[in-house]
């Protein structure tokens, strides 16, 4: 099994670059979607936070205010820090368990979108690493666009998260995503054929065929050595 790692920067169109892989009948695990389930109402997530946060933070349904909680930790680092502490957990096991089903059924490439890959050290389990990369100013105008938030609340979220030129440094493959759709897409074909090629042996190894192979081979090695012993 080949995981994939796709991050970014907030807005730098992880999303974008996830759906055309979703197009292509790659399997995305999105780690915002995993993010939100497991602080829906009621569950190990949601409790944490509003023993955290106070009751304040809940709608008037009992779900999380996710604008208010968003306010609060995109201004204050510490607030911040503590949500992803509390957070970590339940975010990685999610993770594991939408990975373990994708195992299970016998997907050969996962790509996991996350934003956070590298602050949360997930890279050490992913290869290659793609990076949706744009430039500083379209990074804060399509946010500003997208999210309908002031450019101060931009550069708050920009700077929650470490230097996209940094993780473009960091990466096996760059998308440029400062221009068109188009432009993407066309660098996206590229992308697919690299991370569709043959597994090496070590990716085989880890894929439910692969592993159903050495065991298979494992016994019927037992039971013909057992039965040169009799
Ligand atoms: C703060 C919250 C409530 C804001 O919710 P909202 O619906 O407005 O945004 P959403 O979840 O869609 O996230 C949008 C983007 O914000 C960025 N982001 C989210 N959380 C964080 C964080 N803790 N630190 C830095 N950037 C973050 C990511 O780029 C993400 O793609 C929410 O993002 C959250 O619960 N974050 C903590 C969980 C987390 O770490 N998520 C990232 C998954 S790796
Ligand atoms: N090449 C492009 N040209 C024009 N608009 C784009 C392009 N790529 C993405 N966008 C727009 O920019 C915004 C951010 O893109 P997207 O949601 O894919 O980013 P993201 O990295 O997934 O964001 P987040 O970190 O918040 O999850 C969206 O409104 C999207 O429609």
């Amino acid at each position: 099994m080949r995981l994939v790692g796709l991050t970014g920067g907030i807005a730098s169109g992880k999303s974008t670059v996830s759906n055309l892989f979703k197009d292509a009948g790659v399997p995305v695990v999105d780690a915002d979607v995993v993010a939100r389930n497991v602080v829906q109402k009621g569950t190990g997530g949601w409790k944490k936070i509003v023993k955290a946060f106070g009751d304040e933070i809940l709608l008037d349904d009992g779900e999380i205010d996710r604008a208010r909680l968003g306010q609060i930790v995109f201004s204050d680092p510490s607030k911040r820090q503590l949500l992803n502490r509390l957070l970590a957990p339940h975010i990685s096991s999610g993770i594991f368990w939408e990975i373990a089903k994708l195992w299970m059924k016998g997907c050969k490439v996962i790509v996991l979108d996350i934003p956070l890959l590298f602050e949360t050290k997930m890279d050490r389990w992913t290869n290659p690493v793609i990076v949706v990369w744009v430039n500083p100013e379209t990074q804060i105008e399509r946010l500003m666009s997208r999210d309908g938030c002031s450019e101060e609340q931009a550069q708050n979220r920009i700077n929650a998260q470490l230097a996209l030129d940094w993780k473009k440094s960091e990466a096996d493959i760059v998308i440029d995503n400062s221009g068109s759709l188009d432009d993407t897409k066309q660098q996206f074909q590229e992308v697919l054929r690299k991370v569709s090629e043959p597994l090496t042996w070590k990716e085989r190894l880890r894929s439910r065929d692969g592993l159903i192979s050495v065991v298979m081979c494992t016994a019927v090695g037992v039971l013909l050595a057992q039965k040169n012993l009799l």
